[in-house]
């Protein structure tokens, strides 16, 4: 198994790094424009090997392609990340180029891959990916959702006072302030309704401190969030690559499910070898389903930014 992952700032290393030390692939490769950080940041993780105990030998590329050829699984990071006070949606005009740049570097060397695209507006550039790759919908996977709800469950967690690891939550829609839509009613502590153990209150701040989550940790460290997003980014690696079935939210074309058509937006689906392979229906409720067409014409918009970009 050789999995890449372009862009090897704060979340590319830190994916590559999560990937590594559980071992997904025998081979990965850490691709960068910035001459020898990706070589660098390759070697030093190496270096935590033995101290670790993983074999997945791990190299860096300062931008040649050849070296993250017949690549199983391509995770693409590259990309501004955005400062406090700005949104996700601001860096559109400069992410465009680069995802559509890096898709098309990457198809000549590793046209079986499948994407997994992490690099923001996410939503829009996962749209882009497909549109610019041909692929087959199933090989284009965004990753927001999963990064989302482990946020829910870490704020749910904290209200009730126990363990994340015993909370079920999960997040759809887009990836964005405004966008993502935390499923309260769907949330659970060990099988019993969250609404059941806060009350409505405390449910709606949960919610709405998900739903502002990256912007937080932006406004802390003056630059995006990293830990997180990148176990996120390998946790998805591993349920394609260890062919899971595990249910993820994640962004994927939808074409007519939940309602929407052309367009990528967050939903739970089934991943496994062949990428996503199938979309989970929730049954939303009204509010909820009003709550998904409200995010998929905000994301909507952006991607019509794409077409005067012209990389679509
Ligand atoms: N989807 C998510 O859940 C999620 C989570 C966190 C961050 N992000 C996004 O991921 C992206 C990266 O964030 P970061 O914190 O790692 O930023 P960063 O600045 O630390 O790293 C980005 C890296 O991309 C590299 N790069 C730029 N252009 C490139 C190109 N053409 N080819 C290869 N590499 C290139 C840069 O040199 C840099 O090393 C941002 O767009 C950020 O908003 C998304
Ligand atoms: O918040 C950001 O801009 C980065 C990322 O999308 C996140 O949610 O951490």
């Amino acid at each position: 198994m050789k999995i890449t992952v372009v862009g090897a700032g704060n979340v590319g290393a830190t994916c590559a790094n999560v990937i590594a030390q559980r071992e997904l692939a025998s081979e990965l490769v850490l691709l960068d424009i910035k001459e020898g950080v990706s070589e660098g940041k390759a070697l030093d993780m190496m270096q935590t090997a033995t101290l670790l105990g993983f074999d997945t030998r791990v190299t860096g590329s300062t931008s040649d392609y050849s070296k993250t050829a017949d690549s199983d699984v391509v995770v693409i990071t590259s990309g501004i990340p955005r400062k406090p006070g700005m949104t996700r949606e601001d860096l559109i005009g400069t992410n465009a180029g680069i995802v559509k740049g890096v898709v098309d570097n990457i198809l000549k060397y590793s046209p079986k891959a499948i994407f997994v695209i992490i690099s923001n507006p996410m939503d829009t550039m996962t749209y882009l990916a497909l549109k610019a790759s041909g692929l087959p919908k199933n090989r284009i996977i965004g990753m927001g959702g999963i990064l989302d709800s482990s946020r829910f469950k870490c704020y749910l967690s904290q209200a009730m006072n126990v363990p994340a690891t015993d909370i079920h939550g999960v997040v759809v829609g887009g990836h964005g302030d405004t966008t993502m839509i935390p499923l309260t009613r769907f949330a659970t502590y060990m099988g019993i309704p969250a609404a059941e153990l806060l009350d409505a209150a405390t449910l709606e701040k949960v919610a709405a401190d998900t739903m502002v989550g990256g912007a937080t940790l932006t406004g802390l460290l003056g630059t995006s969030a990293w830990y997180a997003p990148g176990a996120a980014g390998a946790l998805l690696v591993e349920a394609i690559v260890r062919d899971e079935k595990k249910v993820y939210p994640c962004c994927v074309a939808l074409d007519g499910e939940y309602g929407q058509k052309d367009i990528c937006l967050g939903v739970p689906v089934v991943i496994g070898k062949n990428g996503w392979e199938k979309i989970v229906d929730y049954k939303l409720n009204a509010e909820e389903q009003e709550k998904f067409n409200k995010s998929a014409e905000a994301v909507r918009k952006m991607n019509a930014v794409l077409v005067d970009l012209k990389v679509v």
